[in-house]
């Protein structure tokens, strides 16, 4: 990107936390049925930066993304994104909330079959009824390598393709965060390593911020950190992750997992 794109675009990434969360908890069901997915969680994710959350099955990962994103209550404690405490918002607020300032990525692509690839880009933006700025879409478009493929349906399309056109769906509205949830999950390894590298770039070239649960060390070393979950209590932070440190210490807690 040139330094001229770069300064119209205010692309530096502005320091500070994007999101938080301070002694999150969240509890499902009551009586026998109680799980307590969530158990005093704290955790700033920062902005500019690309967060993965990485834990055992069951660890309150998902739980976490969709309290922090307002897609579920919390039952104590305080998520926050920007400067907003999602606990004190009733459901249109979220709803807006999330329209304006968070981007989400699933697994599935979730796009619509029928919409070609810059119609779904758009999607969330025309149902809002607002206008995407036109220079930023280009940036991310061109970012996602999707620039010969914008008239293309999803069935057209490869699944690293249908992913990075979900990965555009996300950043074009320019939220405040970008939550993804296993986005690599269906993906072989040559189309994933695509896709997390567009999610790295959002992030180093267009100072985006980025959470992305993953259970794949490769996936996570892509992150500027790591922070590891384990029945529903945040147990490590590791920065500049690589594959190897990522796996050892998932090594370490299936050991302490064993013993304790
Ligand atoms: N809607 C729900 N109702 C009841 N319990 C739930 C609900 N959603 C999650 N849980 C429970 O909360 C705990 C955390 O679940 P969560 O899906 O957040 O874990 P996870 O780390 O994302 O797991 P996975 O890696 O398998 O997706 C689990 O014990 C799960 O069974």
């Amino acid at each position: 990107m040139s330094q001229n794109a770069t300064l119209t675009l205010g692309l530096k990434s502005p320091a500070g936390v994007a999101a938080c969360a301070t002694g999150l908890t969240k509890v499902y069901g009551e009586g026998e049925t109680r799980v307590v997915a969530l158990d005093s969680v704290t955790v700033e994710f920062g902005r500019g930066r690309f967060t993965a959350i990485m834990g055992p099955s069951g660890s309150g990962k998902s739980t976490l993304m969709h309290c922090m994103a307002g897609l579920d209550a919390i039952s104590e404690g305080s998520a926050r994104i920007g400067d907003t405490e999602l606990s004190g918002l009733n459901d249109r607020q979220l709803t807006r909330l999330r329209r304006e300032k968070i981007g989400f990525v699933f697994q599935a692509f979730n796009l619509l079959p029928t919409l070609d690839a810059l119609e779904n880009i758009t999607l969330p933006m025309d149902i809002a009824s607002s206008k995407p700025d036109q220079e930023w879409l280009e940036l991310i478009v061109g970012t996602v390598g999707l620039s010969q493929r914008l008239r293309h349906r999803p069935s057209q399309l490869s699944g690293g393709q249908q992913q990075r056109v979900a990965v555009a769906r996300a950043l074009a509205a320019r939220p405040e965060i970008v939550f993804a949830d296993e986005p690599t999950g269906n993906l072989d390894s040559r189309s994933g390593a695509e896709v997390l590298g567009f999610l790295r770039e959002s992030v180093r070239e267009l100072g985006q911020t980025v959470v992305m649960v993953t259970h794949d060390p490769v996936a996570a070393s892509y992150a500027d950190r790591v922070v590891f979950l384990a029945d529903g209590r945040v147990t490590d932070d590791l920065p500049a992750p690589t594959p190897e440190a990522v796996l050892d210490r998932m090594r370490h807690f299936d050991a302490k997992g064993r013993t304790s």
